[in-house]
């Protein structure tokens, strides 16, 4: 039996070299930050040149926080992007008015620490084109995502296998593996987990990123580890498992 190789993106890309080496690494899909109080932040220039770089080699895709409708075109414009992701407090029905405006696809992230954040996930179901988990930031804090925070992956036990979904929140090359056994999702999405420093993207943390995920793709073997960590998660939470791996 053939397994859909997992898809990976590789978010927060600032530089041409970084860039390179996703796309040589086979990142199927580059995340472009343009937020001024993240350290991945870029602007529409260097945005756009990045953004001509990895035309027809992966997707790309625009990352903007509670983005008014005069940047969102402003956006569009300089960065032709194949997709828009929504990381912040975006409503279905603006995520609706976005995709309507920009004919393009729409992923929303949601922030997930427990149950209920993850029911709130349907009001989306239909709206957004994807929907991307991620740890959900602490209260005051600065970053709605790309905190290098791990959520509870058991909260998500074998999903994957029934809701498409992209997982992201605090992934490495170390623990990508792990978080597609318990979760099986078919998307890995990852910025901290990559990085020498905050916005310092390191070459051989994302070769080795891309290869873990797409070595650890397979349903069966993602629904194995599912339900292994679904019956071990009632003595702990997956990630506290984790963590002492790490
Ligand atoms: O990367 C950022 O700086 C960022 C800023 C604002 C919103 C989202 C951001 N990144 C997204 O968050 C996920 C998880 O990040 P991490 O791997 O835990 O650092 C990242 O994949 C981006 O999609």
């Amino acid at each position: 039996m053939s397994f859909a190789p997992t898809l990976v993106k590789i978010c927060g890309l600032s530089t041409p070299e970084t860039l390179e080496a996703s796309l040589a690494a086979g990142a199927d899909m580059i995340g472009l930050v343009h937020f001024p109080k993240s350290p991945r932040h870029v602007d529409l220039t260097l945005g756009a040149a990045l953004s001509r770089q990895a035309r027809g080699r992966a997707e790309r895709v625009a990352l903007l926080v509670d983005p008014d409708d005069a940047l969102v075109e402003a956006v569009l414009a300089a960065l032709d992007p194949d997709w828009l992701q929504l990381h912040g407090t975006e409503s279905p029905e603006r995520v609706a008015a976005v995709k309507a405006r920009t004919g393009r696809p729409v992923m929303k992230a949601l922030g997930i620490a427990t149950a209920d954040d993850l029911a709130r996930a349907a009001r989306y179901a239909g709206i957004a084109d994807r929907l991307l988990f991620d740890a959900k930031p602490a209260p005051g804090a600065v970053l709605p995502g790309g905190n290098g925070h791990a959520f509870d992956w058991s909260l998500l036990a074998g999903r994957g296998r029934d809701h498409p979904f992209m997982l992201s929140g605090g992934l490495t090359p170390e623990t990508v593996a792990e978080a597609l056994a318990v979760t099986a999702a078919q998307a890995v999405d990852v910025s901290s987990g990559v990085e020498a420093g905050p916005g310092r993207k390191d070459p051989d943390r994302i070769a080795a990123f891309v290869a873990a995920a797409k070595a650890a793709a397979g349903a069966d073997k993602a629904a194995a580890g599912a339900d292994k960590a679904a019956a071990g998660a009632a003595s702990e939470p997956q990630i506290a498992r984790v963590a002492r791996r790490a």
